[in-house]
């Protein structure tokens, strides 16, 4: 597993090469006290950009409202780069093509080339979006990501997945583009609500279920010091999380194997997204927690795990202030939608299920009244 190692002061550092191939490699800066680095960082990891470069900052409304924007914006300008800010609406319901194809159309207007980088400034949504907007602009710029989520700082910014939902369901449109830079200052955390920490806490959960029981023990008992906004456990539990999905990442860059362990609970998840209509709409994390509670009940339900593991799963959940159940659609409308997961194979969906704490497996051959039943045991 990469080092999260430690550098000047109480920055940590965390090198990514996905696939293995070090031309392709990164680093994860993870502090507080990092956004008014950003322009003197970019400009080193876009060589030729501070000679009279631009970039594309992207970013959204909530960010625009606590000046987060504005400080990002101006870092990158003291540092000459001429950027152009692009402000999306918040929310899953904008992630879509309609916004990439709108911000493309505000990159090439700006006057963008070859080598002048987007910059996403924001959560998950923001680093999704304007991840595709880098991979499809002249087929191809530069990326950057600045985490502003604890999710997007843990998981969504490292890696290369970028993309949007269309009305079939979640990311079903997209590609891997891999950032040049991901720098994550802790201290805008200080804004983040508690719902939203919490949603990241999910994904670090995840983390820790499927590759590192010390892990999930550690976000459990720390709980409280996250939600304080503790600057030492947050930049302590990033770094952790980022290494672990930097492993992964390394070993399988384009989810042809283990890669997909880190989908555990999203196949339950995304079809609680896609079905939003139709119960109550959750936050990507919210659904996470559900779906990762969903797999542990069918896990333990189909033998392949002990029953004690779904109490310890859904305890460190709950200890999250996270959802373990939920006001859901219907089984016939979600099983529907599973099947346009991206792991189904010959019509056939596959599962991430835990085997025990710190361990998962895949599983192709699940029949559909266990699918059923994890539903119902996850319906509030
Ligand atoms: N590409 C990946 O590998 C990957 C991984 C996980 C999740 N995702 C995607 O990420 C999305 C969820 O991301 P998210 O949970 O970050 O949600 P988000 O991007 O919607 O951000 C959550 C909310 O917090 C606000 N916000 C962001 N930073 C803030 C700050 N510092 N202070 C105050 N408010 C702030 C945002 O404006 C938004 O309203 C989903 O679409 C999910 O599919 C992608
Ligand atoms: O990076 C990955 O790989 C993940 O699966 C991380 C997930 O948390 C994330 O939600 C991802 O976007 C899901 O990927 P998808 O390929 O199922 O859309
Ligand atoms: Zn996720």
């Amino acid at each position: 597993m990469p080092d999260a190692a430690p550098t000047a002061g109480s920055e940590r550092s965390v090198r990514v090469t996905p696939g293995g191939d070090a031309g392709l490699g990164y680093e994860v800066a993870v502090g507080p006290g990092l956004l008014g680095g950003l322009g003197e960082r970019v400009a080193e990891a876009v060589p030729g950009l501070a000679s009279g470069g631009r970039a594309a900052l992207i970013s959204d409304e909530s960010l625009e409202a606590y000046g987060h924007t504005q400080r990002a914006a101006k870092s990158l300008q003291a540092a000459g780069i001429d950027t152009t800010v692009m402000v999306i609406p918040v929310g899953e319901r904008r992630k879509n093509l309609k916004t990439v194809g709108h911000l493309l159309d505000l990159c090439l207007d700006a006057g963008l080339e070859r080598g002048h980088p987007v910059v996403a400034l924001g959560g998950g949504i923001v680093g999704d979006v304007a991840g595709f907007v880098a991979a499809s602009l002249l087929r191809g710029v530069p990326f950057v990501q600045c985490p502003t989520t604890l999710l997007a700082m843990c998981d969504a910014s490292v890696g290369g997945k970028t993309g949007v939902n269309t009305k079939q369901g979640k990311n079903l449109v997209g590609a891997f583009w891999q950032p040049r830079l991901v720098l994550a200052d802790v201290d805008l955390l200080a804004t983040l609500p508690d719902a939203e920490l919490a949603c990241g806490l999910a994904e670090c959960l995840k983390h820790g279920i499927i590759r590192d029981a010390a892990l999930f023990r550690f976000i459990v008992e720390r709980a409280g010091a996250f939600r304080s906004r503790d600057a030492a456990a947050l930049t302590d539990l990033v770094a952790r999380n980022v290494a672990i999905k930097a492993a992964v990442v390394a070993a399988d860059e384009r989810e042809r194997g283990e890669r997909a362990h880190l989908n555990l609970g999203h196949t339950f998840a995304h079809a609680i997204e896609a079905t939003w209509r139709l119960g109550k709409a959750y936050r990507h994390g919210e659904a996470v927690a559900i779906g990762i509670a969903a797999a542990t009940r069918m896990a333990a339900a189909l033998g392949r795990c002990p029953e004690a593991l779904v109490h310890e799963v859904e305890a460190g959940l709950q200890a999250a202030a996270l959802p373990i159940r939920g006001d859901l659609a219907p089984n016939a409308a979600l099983l529907k939608v599973m099947l346009r997961d991206k792991k189904a194979s010959g019509g056939r969906v596959r599962f991430v299920l835990p085997t025990r704490m710190g361990a998962c497996e895949i599983v192709g051959d699940v029949p559909e009244d266990a699918v059923a039943a994890a539903w119902d045991a996850v319906r509030a």
